[in-house]
């Protein structure tokens, strides 16, 4: 069954070990890093519960589920649970890019396809489908950490000077493995339920230790996480960090000091080909990227919308070379809302009965995506010039006697019915966006989130298939030749 707002926030008081600003979270729902994010996630949660028709759906047991842990099997099902992430993307603008949705679409993905887990033993297979329908049936809030620290990307880890920098198995029990080692980030991490653990990037032989998957609750004894500056932290309030307040979804480097995991939750155990085949044999990547880039759309829309109400407001609309640029930012949006509904339009169903997205829009996209999305911020930057920093530090020179006359007298448009405050407001709204840590880090996250810019590319590269453009350029190429031979033929 869905959960509510409060149980989602209830669930979080579970004495996890998150350390920021050199000290440990008592309760990540009401420190200023957290509280924003938490209280976000559980207004997700209460959509859920609010709207059920559109965010729940029947599963394969017979019992109500949140939508995102569908597993599709037409066009229709794709469609409606496009529809229901972008509901809840409503709820974030597209600024939350590892919400619930994200990796309940990896884990729809194994379990739609649990015959590769048993490849490496029955037991994989029942642990993968027995921990999908407990994660589903409970409504959990799944983060993941499948990357390797940064290190020395010229080694997997094997070949580090410390057999334990990266995520491997210390020691195997009767009952379990017990894990050390660190991943690189774990977005979301903080405010999870529990965090799914892998290895995406390649894995030679000698690597096996590190060749594996599992779950891990963020309770969990030895599991820590060491998150990066929070955004939220000393912000003078939401009207001055409308975004930074209460969407940021905070990163952390995670740290396993001897954490046991049941081998009830493990999926993959010291294999290198399952642990890649989970990934690219199953549709997990297509359906978790597939959330991605829905929120992606509502995103560069929301960038859209702050792009044209700065217009209006500062009276540039009218003018033509702005009206053209506001035209290179539709451009835009209409580029990647079209590479999504293709996906979804030109699916396919795979010998599983899974609706998959197409890969060659999805990937051709996130090709695109690095470079994509600092065009559009670059044009939001470009619209706004200097009226993103001709505003008061904080709101409260609207309130002090002393300047908020000078506020209401400068700092204006020509619209009677705008105030200094509505000015005030949306740049700093677009300030957020573009120019404050928050924006600073939502660039790099569209750059990295599914890997390094040729990582995505090299993903577009694999799924265009090639072959019919390659005969098309064959058959145009026999169509003709020297002309001395045409006469002989
Ligand atoms: C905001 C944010 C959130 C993230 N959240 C998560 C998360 O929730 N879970 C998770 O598992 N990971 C997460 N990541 C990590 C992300 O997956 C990695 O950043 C990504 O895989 C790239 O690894 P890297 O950052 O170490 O970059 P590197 O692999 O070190 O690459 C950096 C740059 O080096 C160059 N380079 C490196 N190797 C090559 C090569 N072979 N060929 C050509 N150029 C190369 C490229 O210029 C590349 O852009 C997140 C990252 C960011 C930035």
């Amino acid at each position: 069954m869905p959960r509510t707002g409060q149980q989602y926030l209830e669930s979080l008081q579970d004495n996890r070990n998150v350390y920021i600003d050199g000290e440990r979270v008592d309760n990540v729902t009401t420190h200023s890093a957290f509280k924003g994010i938490s209280q976000t996630v559980a207004r997700m949660y209460d959509v859920v519960n609010d709207e059920p028709e559109l965010m729940t759906y029947e599963t394969e047991d017979g019992t109500r589920a949140n939508k995102i842990y569908m597993i599709p099997r037409s066009r229709e099902d794709l469609e409606s649970r496009r529809k229901a992430i972008t509901r809840w993307t409503e709820e974030t603008y597209g600024l939350v890019g590892r919400s619930p949705d994200h990796v309940a679409g990896f884990f729809a993905g194994f379990a739609s396809n649990p015959d590769v887990f048993a490849r490496g033993g029955e037991q994989y297979k029942e642990n993968l489908l027995n921990f999908y329908k407990y994660a589903r049936d409970n409504d959990k809030f799944l983060s993941y950490v499948i990357i390797p620290p940064q290190i020395d990307r010229s080694k997997t880890a094997s070949e580090l000077d410390n057999e334990f920098l990266a995520t491997g198995v210390y020691e195997e029990r009767e009952d379990g493995i017990i894990i050390r080692g660190s991943q690189m980030l774990g977005t979301s991490a903080a405010v999870s339920d529990y965090m799914f653990v892998s290895c995406i990037t390649p894995l030679k032989e000698g690597d096996e230790k590190y060749a594996l998957s599992f779950v891990v609750p963020m309770r969990a004894q030895g599991l820590k996480l060491y998150a990066r500056p929070g955004y939220a932290m000393g912000k003078p309030s939401t009207f001055d960090y409308p975004l930074s307040t209460n969407f940021d979804e905070t990163d952390a480097l995670v740290v396993f000091d001897d954490v046991f995991i049941p081998w009830e939750h493990v999926f993959v155990y010291k294999n290198i080909e399952l642990t890649k085949a989970q990934f690219f044999e199953t549709p997990a990547h297509v359906l978790g990227n597939n959330q991605s880039q829905t929120r992606f759309v509502t995103k560069v829309k929301f960038a859209i919308g702050l792009a044209k109400k700065i217009t209006e407001m500062n009276g540039t609309d009218k003018i033509p070379p702005v009206q053209g640029r506001l035209g290179d930012l539709a451009s835009l949006a209409g580029t990647v809302e079209g590479f999504l509904l293709s996906s979804e339009y030109e699916c396919y169903i795979n010998e599983q009965g899974v609706a998959v997205p197409n890969p060659r829009f999805l990937y051709g996209i996130m090709g695109l995506q690095s470079t994509l999305y600092t065009d559009v911020l670059h044009i939001v930057r470009e619209l706004a010039g200097g009226g993103v920093l001709q505003v008061p530090s904080t709101y409260k020179e609207f309130v002090n006697p002393e300047t908020k006359d000078d506020m209401q007298k400068y700092i204006k448009t020509s619209n009677e019915d705008v105030t200094s405050e509505d000015k005030v407001k949306l740049f700093k709204l677009a300030w957020d966006l573009i120019g404050t840590e928050f924006g600073g880090r939502h660039q790099q996250y569209e750059m990295f989130y599914a890997g390094a810019p040729h990582v995505a590319k090299g993903h577009a590269y694999r799924n265009y298939g090639y072959q019919e453009t390659v005969e098309m350029v064959e058959k145009c190429l026999s169509s003709y030749s020297i002309p001395e031979l045409e006469k002989q033929n």
